[in-house]
């Protein structure tokens, strides 16, 4: 008997581009939403764009909520706001913390929640996961994504530059997500999609053929590495799960921020991370040299140093990640120090 069955959660509209967050009204019109809508943000995206916002929903007495801090209990006061003003769904403006914040809040309320991206920072801004720390844990959670995703590439592009280029990591760290999902499903029967690990390897690809156009102060550069983020973002939801987007660089970098908490930012980690597992899978003369060389091309860190990280931290990170998840990755039941002082130094991480 087929016994398959899949369910696949999108956004229904996804609106990238120079001053679409004009059109952010329409987009959540044709969302049939109803009730006040309550903004979700935190402090500079909301001295940026919060009036703008606003002023679109003036007609149902729009509230906001500011939040700082990637916790529970924020998700608890967005909650408790939302109860308070009767609110009928939630916008989530800025980068990926009041995003992840309004998506966990969202699904909690089982209200709908729409995404107005400020940062290009990571593919959480349009996946259906959601990333809040919670005692040992950094990874995701599986979350409803947004109904609907408002992109406004001029509002990304003023956005600080290290923020861009971690996006681009993010998508870059694709290319190794994928080999190791492969190889779980090869050695641990780990369900794979074909569609979705395609799209994922296809994503960063492209953005890696478009490195050239990815620069500073080039509206273009949003551009790019947004459709990339929407993109990664549908493989997770084609997957059912977050593998296509992370593997064992993913796991090296929540464990640094265990370590190194603060020091560098999730994307510009994943990065570093995926020089060092594309040598682990493929060797010396592997694709470790081009991850490394795409990276340095768009302004990301490709060592310790540039993390603003010590050396000791990174193996740290090494020889630990594999306990963090129940995600088989080139890791396997961890690496030693010698091997990992040796892909490090190798790779000129450390
Ligand atoms: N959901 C997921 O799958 C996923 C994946 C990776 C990371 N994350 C989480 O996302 C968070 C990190 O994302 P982030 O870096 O976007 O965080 P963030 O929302 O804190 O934004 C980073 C900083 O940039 C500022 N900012 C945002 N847009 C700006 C703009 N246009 N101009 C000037 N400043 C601007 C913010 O005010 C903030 O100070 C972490 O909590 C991390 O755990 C989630
Ligand atoms: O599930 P995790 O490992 O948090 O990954 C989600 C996202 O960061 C993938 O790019
Ligand atoms: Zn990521």
């Amino acid at each position: 008997m087929f016994d398959k069955s899949t369910w696949i959660k999108l956004p229904r509209n996804v609106l990238v581009g120079h001053g679409v967050l004009d059109q952010l009204g329409e987009a959540v019109d044709e969302l049939y939403l109803s009730g006040r809508p309550l903004v979700v943000t935190s402090p500079t995206p909301n001295e940026l764009a919060g009036d703008r916002v606003t002023e679109q929903f003036a007609a149902d007495d729009p509230a906001t909520v500011v939040v700082e801090t990637a916790s529970f209990e924020s998700i608890e006061r967005v909650i408790d706001t939302a109860e308070r003003e009767d609110a009928g769904y939630l916008i989530a403006l800025g980068g990926g913390k009041p995003i992840d914040i309004a998506k966990m809040a969202s699904d909690h309320l089982n209200l709908g929640f729409v995404a107005v991206p400020t940062a290009a920072s990571h593919d959480g801004i349009v996946s259906g996961r959601s990333s809040i720390p919670e005692g040992d844990t950094r990874h995701s959670v599986a979350a409803d994504p947004p109904l609907a995703v408002v992109a406004d590439t001029e509002i990304l592009a003023k956005a600080p530059w290290e923020l861009t280029t971690a996006g681009c990591a993010d998508i870059i760290s694709n290319y190794t997500a994928v080999k190791d999902w492969r190889l779980a499903h090869r050695l641990k029967n780990v369900e794979y999609s074909e569609y979705a690990g395609a799209l994922s390897e296809l994503t960063a690809e492209m953005l890696v053929d478009s490195a050239d156009s990815i620069k500073k102060g080039h509206e273009e550069s949003a551009w790019i590495v947004t459709k990339a983020l929407v993109s990664s973002g549908v493989a997770m939801s084609i997957a059912g799960s977050s593998r296509p987007a992370s593997g064992a660089e993913h796991l090296f970098s929540h464990q640094l921020d265990r370590i190194a908490p603060g020091k560098a930012i999730h994307g510009h980690q994943v990065g570093v991370g995926s020089i060092i597992t594309e040598f682990l899978h493929s060797g010396e003369k592997g694709q470790w040299s081009d991850i490394r060389a795409a990276l340095a091309s768009i302004d990301a860190p490709t060592t310790a140093s540039e993390l603003g990280v010590s050396d000791q931290e990174v193996i740290e990170a090494l020889t630990t990640a594999h306990t963090i998840r129940d995600r088989y990755t080139i890791l396997g039941d961890g690496i030693t120090e010698e091997a990992a002082i040796e892909v490090a130094t190798a790779t000129g991480v450390i």
